[in-house]
């Protein structure tokens, strides 16, 4: 894919949504320990007393680029948040939007939400409406395909949501021309509201969750929804390529407060393992680091051109308002203000020959074949009567051949017809009048927001003479308030040491939180060890154990060990299920299991009672 048009860098734009207290803190009694400024997008977190050293340094201030506060319409957060980006995605570029924050916070809300209830509509679906509106509003010689893939990153294993067996683990893998992909993902052309809702649904139904103390339907993985939208221009025949990728980070968690156990221990210790990752990549990027961990984690392997790369990219910091969780919504806040001095280098992705010319050279191709098969069908036919065998012979084998044609025929009509709808052409308009009048609710948003924008503008340029004001005063001022300058400037570098001694202190914490989150994480590790070796000293020969070693090799590409042809071991050879069927759920005859235990006086210590179940051979004499 070729890249042109190179602008300048742009900022990763950060934005925070407060969540509204739930059920549960209020009856905790929880308080609140933020408050915003709306006007100057200013969030400050207040340390609970019990915390407090008494030292200014205990309220914190951060900026960011928009706060959402508890009651901000999801509506509002697609708007300012997504619309913009939308509109990019459409002339070429590339756009991400990552929800990023503690386990509870919103952040599924805010990417889905409710999608059956229109208020309460997340980004996600939102975008549909948008995307098919844009399509409706284009001019005539513009025609576009919408393609959309959706897959979760769960224990480090990235899996297809929308494929046919979403526990397949897929690769990532790296191409010169096309850049970071994941091999064998599926991908679904839509061209309607409808079609795409449909993926999605099937897509959040393959996702997994598990209830947890801290939210009863918790997200256990990453999820990526891509939505890429190729356009052409039928009059220069330019193509361009925007994707949109919408990620639903899982939550990061404090294993005490959400009280998972076991599969869960082991998520949790996953999904807090790729988040530091992804803090330590923001953490590389900002201050300008040449070696950036994209590869520590699929994560962020996954979101490299979102980071640092070509993507315009805005992150959604998602925080909790109660004095409980402090400690998290300080350590989000923090990432959150950091990433805003992550530069991206967005550009517009021109395609040389796309899929809609693939797709039209095929409709050409078989328009064609049509029109041959339509001519040689509608040929009159000889009306002559048999008047030998021979004849009825040749008749029949007329007839035949017409029977072929004509299921040929049917055949090349259904696949025109399938090809032609991938095609959507400009000022079609493919939305129900009630998704068109959403969509107005939305654009007329869009003018107050633009309005906003020029505002700000203004005030910019303002505060720009202002300074400039402020340079021309001080070049030119008497030496006493040359003086007075100097002090101000002792003052400033006071602020900045008592900055860096509270950065310092923060990282310090924050160091001590990473490394408990690293002994939990090692010692369940530990813990899985001592079980797999109790499982394999037990049951796996001495002697087999060698050969299966030999037979071990490290895949550096995919960072697991891997068995030489294992696809010709065990349960491998068995029939595989569809994914797609309602498996049928397993029932467990415990009855069975109880008759098939020895006799108890037989086996009398534990060893000799797992020796009973050895898959260790017997010898033979
Ligand atoms: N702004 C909001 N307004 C109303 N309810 C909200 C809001 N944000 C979150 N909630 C509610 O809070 C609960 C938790 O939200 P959600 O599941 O989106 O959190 P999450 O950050 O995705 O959590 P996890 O990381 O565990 O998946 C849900 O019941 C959701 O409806």
């Amino acid at each position: 894919m070729e890249e042109n048009h190179p602008r300048g860098a742009n900022n990763v734009r950060v934005y925070v949504r407060i969540r509204p207290f739930n059920e549960r803190e209020v009856k905790e009694g929880n308080k609140g320990i933020i408050v915003c400024d709306y006007e100057e997008n200013v969030v400050l977190l207040k340390k609970p007393p019990e915390k407090c050293t008494g030292k200014d340094l205990d309220n914190k201030y951060f900026k960011l680029d928009y706060i959402f506060s508890p009651t901000s319409a999801q509506l509002d957060v697609y708007r300012i948040v997504a619309a913009p980006l939308v509109e990019q995605v459409f002339d070429g570029y590339n756009a991400t939007i990552f929800a990023y924050g503690q386990t509870g916070t919103g952040k599924t809300f805010t990417m889905t939400g409710n999608y059956q209830v229109s208020e309460l509509r997340g980004i996600i679906p939102n975008t549909f409406t948008h995307i098919f509106t844009q399509i409706a509003n284009s001019s005539e010689d513009r025609s576009f395909i919408v393609k959309v893939m959706y897959l979760e990153i769960y224990n480090e294993e990235v899996r297809d949501l929308l494929g046919s067996d979403p526990n397949k683990k897929l690769q990532i893998k790296e191409r010169k021309d096309i850049g970071i992909y994941v091999k064998d993902l599926s991908g679904f052309t839509v061209d309607s509201v409808e079609s795409i809702t449909q993926l999605m649904d099937r897509g959040n139904k393959n996702r997994i969750t598990r209830s947890t103390m801290m939210n009863n339907v918790s997200s256990r993985s990453h999820a990526i929804f891509t939505i890429v939208v190729e356009s052409k221009n039928r009059h220069t025949n330019k193509t361009t390529v925007g994707k949109l990728n919408l990620v639903d980070l899982a939550g990061s968690e404090r294993i005490k407060k959400t009280g998972v156990t076991g599969e869960g221990l082991r998520e949790a210790g996953n999904i807090n393992q790729s988040l530091s990752t992804l803090s330590n990549v923001i953490q590389a990027l900002v201050e300008g680091k040449s070696f950036v961990p994209y590869r520590n984690s699929k994560l962020t392997r996954l979101l490299q051109d979102s980071l640092g790369g070509n993507s315009k990219t805005s992150m959604i910091a998602m925080v909790s308002p109660a004095e409980q969780d402090y400690e998290e919504s300080h350590s989000t806040l923090r990432y959150a203000h950091k990433a805003k001095y992550i530069k991206n280098y967005a550009k517009i992705n021109v395609e040389e020959s796309g899929l809609i010319e693939h797709f039209e050279q095929e409709i050409a191709e078989l328009q064609q074949k049509l029109s041959l098969l339509t001519m040689v069908s509608e040929q009159p036919k000889s009306r002559k009567k048999a008047k030998s065998e021979l004849d009825v012979e040749k008749i029949k084998k007329a007839e035949a051949e017409m029977e072929r044609i004509e299921h040929e025929k049917r055949e090349l009509e259904d696949r025109l017809s399938i090809i032609q709808k991938k095609i959507i052409c400009g000022g079609e308009n493919l939305l129900e009048k009630a998704q068109q009048q959403e969509f107005l609710l939305l654009t007329s948003g869009q003018e107050l927001e633009n309005l906003d924008r020029s505002h700000q503008q203004l005030e910019e340029q303002y505060n720009r003479m202002t300074e400039e004001k402020i340079d021309i005063e001080e070049k030119y001022s008497s030496l006493q308030e040359e003086d007075g300058a100097l002090n101000k400037k002792i003052k400033v570098v006071q602020e900045r040491i008592k900055e860096a001694k509270e950065e310092y202190a923060d990282k310090e914490h924050e160091y001590q939180r990473d490394m408990e989150g690293l002994n939990d994480n090692n010692r369940l590790l530990v813990r899985e060890m001592q079980l797999s070796n109790l499982m394999i000293d037990y049951y796996i020969p001495a002697e087999y154990k060698k050969v299966i070693q030999q037979y071990c090799i490290f895949n550096n590409d995919t960072q697991e060990y891997q068995l030489q042809g294992v696809a010709y071991t065990g349960n491998n050879m068995r029939k595989r299920q569809m994914a797609s069927e309602e498996a049928p759920a397993v029932k467990f005859e415990m009855k069975q299991v109880y008759h098939k235990y020895p006799d108890k006086k037989k086996v009398t210590s534990k060893r000799s009672l797992l020796k009973a179940y050895s898959a260790v051979p017997k010898q033979t004499r």
